[in-house]
């Protein structure tokens, strides 16, 4: 492909070798892809999206773009314990973009294809005289009836977080001008952070028969947590002290006591909360081991319904920024 990009070339040339893998998928030359589902396994379906301006920035480098697309979706598919196998891309291109960028997105969707070992199996392109709009839907298999669900958490159950909380807020809020204190390594690290999550696609299998329910943090926190809790019938209590924090973060937190909201409640952080019964707790923490993905208990489950936050007396706190929300009816309490 050379000079303006073309809708065919840029399919045959730059998405059809990222199927190469998956023979159902044509090599993206057929109106639609073939699925076969492994004995004895189901399939776990997600769709997330992701435009310019709401979920990144329309400066960002290309190839980011199309790996944090990646794996925004990935993450839910291993908070369901899924094991991630392919991905469809619905893609609306702003008129006029570039060859150079297609390519370098392109390249980035392929560095992601192989580091997770998933094929591109099909999708759709097309062009928008708005920002560019991306969806991607990912496939992944779990033991049939294993999956892990938001409605499995019992009263007594401990809650658990995957890596550290807020990173990636913190790092939105570095590159939009604010936390201007910020070492250079830790500014560096948070931005890292917000432009390129990790999925935790090994944990979220290895939590089958472990974990009771689970989920991703992908909006706040406190806002996720309620979902979980709400679908489980259930409250869920955390404790401010437990949550947590990498170097970056506890730095930044402790100079500015207001970017606590940030961590509670800022999103983006696209790790995995589960909840599993105390006598899990052994092997929990064998996992972190064997995974390197550190696991913290931040609180637990109990009868009642909402999210509290204690704080470090043990006080419930008000939460000022619970999580986002893409549209939010005014005067409708959170
Ligand atoms: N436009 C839509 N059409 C159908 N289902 C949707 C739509 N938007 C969201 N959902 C469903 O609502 C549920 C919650 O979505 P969401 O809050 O985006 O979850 P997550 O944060 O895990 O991506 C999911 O089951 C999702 O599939
Ligand atoms: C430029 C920019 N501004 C603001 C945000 C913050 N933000 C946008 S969407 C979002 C929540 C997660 O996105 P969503 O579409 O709700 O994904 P889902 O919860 O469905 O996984 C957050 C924290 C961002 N990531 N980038
Ligand atoms: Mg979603
Ligand atoms: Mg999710
Ligand atoms: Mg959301």
């Amino acid at each position: 492909m050379s000079g303006a990009p073309d809708e065919f070339d840029l399919i045959a040339q730059l998405f059809a070798p990222l199927s190469a893998s998956y023979p159902g998928a044509f090599n993206l030359t057929d109106d639609a892809a073939l699925m076969d589902v492994p004995p004895g396994r189901q399939v776990v379906l997600t769709m997330d999206a992701m435009v310019a301006g709401v979920h990144f920035f329309a400066d960002d480098p290309a190839d980011l773009i199309a790996r944090k697309l990646v794996r925004v979706n990935l993450s839910d598919l291993a908070a369901k314990g899924a094991v991630p196998f392919a991905v469809m891309l619905a893609a609306a291109f702003p008129q006029g973009i570039e060859a150079e960028w297609l390519r370098a997105f392109a390249d980035g969707l392929g560095q992601d294809v192989a580091e997770f070992s998933i094929a591109l199996i099909g999708g759709d392109t097309v062009s928008t005289p708005g920002p560019l709009t991306l969806s991607l839907t990912a496939f992944g298999h779990v033991p049939t009836g294993r999956a892990l669900l938001r409605s499995g958490a019992r009263a007594g159950d401990l809650i658990w977080l995957s890596g550290s909380l807020g990173d990636s807020a913190l790092g939105l809020r570095a590159r939009q001008g604010q936390l201007t204190d910020l070492n250079p390594l830790h500014r560096d690290f948070l931005i890292h952070r917000y432009l390129l999550p990790q999925p935790r696609v090994a944990l979220g299998p290895a939590l089958i028969g472990v974990a009771s329910a689970g989920m991703d943090i992908s909006d706040g926190l406190v806002q996720d947590l309620g979902h979980l809790a709400r679908q489980s019938g259930l409250a869920a209590e955390i404790r401010l002290a437990d949550l947590p924090l990498s170097v970056a973060a506890r730095t930044a937190t402790e100079n500015n006591n207001s970017w606590l909201a940030c961590i509670l409640g800022g999103g983006d952080d696209y790790e995995i909360a589960f909840t599993a019964d105390p006598a899990q707790t052994q092997r929990i923490r064998q996992l972190a081991d064997d995974s390197g993905v550190a696991l913290s208990a931040i609180g637990q489950m109990t009868a009642g319904q909402g999210v509290a936050v204690m704080d470090r007396q043990g006080k419930a706190m008000e939460v000022a920024q619970r999580g986002w929300r893409h549209f939010s009816n005014a005067g409708e309490q959170p």
